[in-house]
């Protein structure tokens, strides 16, 4: 096994004077330079490399914190865009609601009664059974608001609206259509039928009492027709208005029927 000379044992051969006169020995001290040379030299090569190491991994570590940070706004960015997405649909969705929607009754307005009226007529056409319009209208309904105040007014507005569509099955609509007046659309409804249900709406609706009072609070009045096929549903709309002009002008509280 050889074992390598320390620099310090090195020296002490060269300075050793018995060995001033060994020819090899300006080889040794040659020698020895040499190395000396190549090893500050090595050191110099690995304290850049060092350096270049940690400069390295310092900015390899920046860039991931760089990195990390731009991710972390990005996922705020991208919660605040969905939160933002979602509440812009739920606008969206609310608008769509209030554009086909009574903002006090809460019932279909005019423009969603016809949008119905119009899938009904396709309907017709594919030779499903006719529908009946029916048009009804509050009685003396100037003395409730005269009498309790227009508040009042209101709340018995969305009373009437309720016990009218309790009466309705699934697929009828009840619409406002304007003060104390609704409509109704009853689809594949003959006139029978129609006129059975529209009773039971004038029957709950003269049972309604105001706040524990007993006494009847209000009556309506009803005018009923049925589509005929291929008319222009203007004129069935101007029939049922006539059939409850007529009722209004026979004392009110009644339902009269024109059948075409
Ligand atoms: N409180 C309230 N009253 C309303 C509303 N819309 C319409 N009205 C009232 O309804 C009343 C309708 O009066 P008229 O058209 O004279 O009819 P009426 O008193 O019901 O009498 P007839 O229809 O002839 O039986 C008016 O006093 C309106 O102010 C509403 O949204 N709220």
């Amino acid at each position: 096994m050889t074992s390598r000379l320390s620099d310090r044992e090195l020296e002490q051969l060269l300075s050793d004077p018995a060995q001033q006169n060994n020819p090899l020995l300006p080889v040794l001290q040659q020698l020895l330079e040499r190395d000396r040379e190549q090893r500050e030299r090595l050191e110099r090569l690995l304290r850049i490399s060092d350096c270049s190491y940690d400069m390295a991994r310092s900015q390899t570590h920046d860039l991931l914190h760089q990195y990390d940070r731009q991710l972390r706004r990005l996922e705020k960015i991208t919660r605040i865009s969905d939160r933002y997405q979602r509440s812009l649909l739920e606008l969206n969705e609310e608008l769509k609601k209030a554009a086909l929607r009574d903002p006090l009754t809460g019932l279909a307005n005019r423009r969603l009664l016809m949008e119905r009226v119009r899938e009904e007529l396709d309907r017709c056409r594919r030779g499903r059974a006719p529908f009946s319009l029916v048009m009804l209208d509050a009685d003396h309904f100037k003395r409730i608001n005269d009498v309790f105040g227009h508040d009042t007014g209101d709340r018995v507005l969305c009373m009437l609206a309720d016990t009218i569509s309790r009466q309705l099955r699934g697929y009828d609509l009840c619409a406002r259509w304007g003060g104390e007046e609704f409509m109704l659309l009853l689809p594949e409804t003959g006139l029978d039928q129609a006129s059975a249900l529209v009773k039971r709406v004038m029957q709950a609706v003269r049972s309604l009492t105001l706040d524990g009072d007993s006494a009847s609070l209000l009556s309506v009045s009803a005018g009923l027709t049925c589509y005929q096929p291929d008319e222009d549903v203007d004129l069935t709309i101007n029939r049922a208005d006539g059939a409850l002009i007529q009722a209004k002008n026979n004392g009110r509280d009644r339902l009269m029927v024109v059948p075409h």
